[in-house]
């Protein structure tokens, strides 16, 4: 899938290219695609929305504080009213005004989990769960709590008061709650945001596994540039209420308009599988698509698949591979395009590497020494890589 760039003229094009489809609520739709369409004015904020977005998978909305992505969540879960808004999920129509069907909130098949957990004081976590399972009467509610449950790590808790919980634990137990009334769309709002980075670390992998073994579509919404790396399949950059950016999420990632709002965190990211595994000195020896790469870590099997996340700030350029370097990993590039840093005296340089897309960011002054221009070939110095997911084999 293409990365859409939106604008305002875009934005009407693209509403004019995909017609709404109007029709009762039920009508079979598109099965494959999650379709909105929200026109939001508040005092001093406007939002205008049109976005397709994969039926599977995690989209995460990006954006600065007050782009609208609560706003936007709301909307989806039927909790803003106005006029203009058409929802369809997976293949259900949800909203579409102009033909006068509104779901309410609970007739809305979706689960939502927020920054802070909410769960009843004085219910035990079974009690609290025990209560979203009968408000959602979900058919086979006992499988699907002993699923939750399972997934989620957290049977032995289930006599515990959240006072007794620690915070990842809480938002576990949110988490659960959220898939008991067999959600059709599960919407994320900062679900780690409260907690600190060790917690964070202990909810992602549950995060994954909700991901990877369910096929619920995830909205997820978060200012860390670490969680979406890792999470999202597919990325949506807001700004004042309107769609900067919308795609793949390793295509998203290396536009300009998302790299400048990421600022010292800009990075692309590498698919790589394991070759063979140096434990000598600790290093895993990856096959990417733009060359051989080393990183640190534990010893994996040959052939597990692994996403790097690999920092603009961590890539330099050269116009000869280096000899009597410390940088283990070079990589044959392409320049592709050279554009403006976050600060004055930087430059953001995007690389294709063999197919796969990589940021470095250099000084102006480099840039002129070196004499760079587009579809230079260099070579990419990688000084850092950091493992994302993967590690499970396969
Ligand atoms: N109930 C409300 N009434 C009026 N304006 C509101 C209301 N809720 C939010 N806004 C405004 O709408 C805009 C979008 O807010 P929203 O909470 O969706 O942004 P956000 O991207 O989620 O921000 P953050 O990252 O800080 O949570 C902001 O300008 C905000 O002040």
């Amino acid at each position: 899938m293409a990365v859409r760039r939106h604008a305002g003229d875009q934005l009407c094009r693209l509403a004019a290219a995909v017609p709404l489809q109007s029709g009762a609520e039920g009508a079979v739709k598109d099965a494959g695609v999650i379709r909105l369409r929200f026109d939001i004015r508040r005092s001093g904020f406007a939002m205008q929305v049109r976005l397709d977005l994969p039926g599977r998978g995690v989209s995460a909305l990006f954006g600065h504080s007050g782009s609208g992505k609560t706003t936007l969540l709301r909307a989806i879960a039927g909790l803003e009213r106005h006029a203009g808004g058409y929802l369809e999920v997976n293949g259900e129509l949800w909203q579409d005004d102009a033909a006068g069907v509104f779901l309410p909130t609970h007739r809305r098949a979706l689960g939502y989990v927020f920054q802070e957990a909410s769960l009843f004081a004085h219910l035990t976590v079974q009690g609290n769960l025990d209560f979203a399972r009968k408000r959602a009467r979900a058919a086979d509610g006992a499988a699907v709590m002993a699923h939750a449950v399972a997934l989620l790590g957290i049977g032995h808790l289930l006599e515990r008061r959240p006072g007794g919980l620690s915070g990842g634990e809480r938002q576990r137990v949110a988490i659960a709650r959220a898939m008991l009334g067999a959600p059709r769309l599960l919407l994320l709002d900062e679900p780690l945001a409260s907690l600190d980075g060790r917690r964070k670390d202990d909810v992602l992998p549950y995060l994954e596994r909700v991901q990877a073994e369910l096929a619920i579509p995830m909205l997820y919404v978060s200012h860390s540039t670490q969680e979406v790396a890792r999470l999202a399949d597919h990325i949506v950059l807001l700004d004042g209420g309107r769609v900067v950016a919308s795609g793949p999420a390793a295509d998203t990632l290396v536009l300009p308009e998302v790299t400048r709002a990421m600022l010292d965190e800009a990075g692309a990211l590498v698919d790589g599988v394991v070759d063979s595994v140096d434990a000598a000195y600790g290093l895993l020896c990856l096959s990417a698509a733009g060359g051989t790469m080393y990183i640190a870590h534990a010893a994996l099997a040959p052939g597990t698949r692994l996403r790097l996340r690999v920092l603009a700030r961590d890539v330099s350029v050269a116009l000869v591979a280096q000899e009597g370097s410390s940088i283990l990993n070079q990589l044959r590039a392409t320049v592709v395009a050279i554009e403006a840093g976050s600060e004055a005296a930087h430059l953001m340089l995007r690389l294709d590497a063999g197919g796969t897309a990589l940021l470095a960011r250099i000084t102006r002054r480099s840039c002129d020494q070196l004499g760079l221009a587009v579809g230079m070939p260099v070579w990419a110095q990688v000084k850092a890589a950091a493992l994302l997911s993967g590690g499970s084999g396969g």
